[in-house]
């Protein structure tokens, strides 16, 4: 298994988190976060469950208020937009989460096209044809176009939630444990398809996951979320590999399978 091969990114930072705190009663659950997403990388966010993980996820989108701190998102301030503002910097964003399920009583196509008749007005039946065709194309999947997902693989239907995302043409991308629930194999799939993702589109992505084979797969950048700071911070080695820190020790020597 080989590191991945860090793209030297222009440093322009599509997100910027700064000294961000939120508590829930006694638990302070982030103390202090500094992050940078920078344009077209993959940033892969560890830590271990409890940690706050989805929590930042979902103050970056807008819907959770943090105590402390700012969170700026494609150059927008994302405490200071009104309603209307805020959806339309989500449509940026890509979210492709574990649960995200796609509807079972509805073709793959029909899947796909549900985003774009939703969001985006004023489309063409050939534009959303186009539209689905190339998510399916982008995923590798044309094939499935109308089948059910009852008749999908695990795999594909990560796959599958992925194109739906994609669809919308999102800038930045966040992935919550892409690779939960799947074997090496299919795992390793998406950890392709995410680095396809990244070059076909320069998408930027935040990846949050507890499996260090796809952090090494995918990662240009590893954050590590400890004691509610991102402490540890640099490419695969610098975190884990040139590492005397305990902490990045142990989680590595309990995680790392391959
Ligand atoms: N709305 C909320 N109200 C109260 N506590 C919350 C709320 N949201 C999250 N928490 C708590 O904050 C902590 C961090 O939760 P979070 O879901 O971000 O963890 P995580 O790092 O994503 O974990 P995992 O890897 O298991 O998904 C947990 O202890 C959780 O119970």
């Amino acid at each position: 298994m080989n590191t991945k091969k860090t793209v030297n990114h222009p440093k322009e930072s599509v997100i910027v988190i700064r000294d961000l705190r939120i508590s829930f009663g006694d638990l302070h659950v982030l103390r202090g976060v500094d992050l940078d997403l920078y344009q077209g990388e993959n940033l892969v966010v560890l830590g271990r469950s409890g940690t706050g993980k989805s929590v930042l996820i979902k103050i970056i989108a807008g819907l959770l208020e943090p105590d402390e701190g700012t969170v700026n998102v494609l150059g927008e301030d994302v405490s200071k937009l009104k309603k209307r503002e805020l959806d339309a910097l989500r449509l940026k964003l890509g979210f492709s989460f574990q649960n995200s399920a796609l509807y079972d009583s509805m073709t793959v196509r029909e899947n796909l096209e549900f985003p774009l008749i939703r969001n985006v007005r004023n489309l063409s039946r050939s534009d959303i044809d186009k539209a689905v065709e190339q998510a399916l194309e982008d995923v590798g999947l044309s094939q499935t176009i109308n089948q059910m997902p009852s008749q999908l693989s695990g795999g594909q239907r990560k796959r599958i939630g992925i194109a739906r995302t994609l669809i919308l043409k999102p800038e930045i991308m966040l992935y919550d444990e892409p690779t939960a629930g799947l074997d090496p194999i299919t795992s390793n799939e998406i950890n392709n398809l995410i680095n396809e993702v990244q070059e076909r589109h320069n998408t930027s992505s935040i990846i949050i996951t507890h499996d260090l084979t796809c952090a090494k797969t995918v990662g240009d950048r590893i954050a590590m979320l400890l004691d509610g700071r991102f402490e540890r911070q640099g490419t695969f080695e610098e975190v884990f590999e040139d590492s005397n820190d305990e902490r990045a020790k142990q989680f590595y020597e309990y995680n790392f399978v391959n």
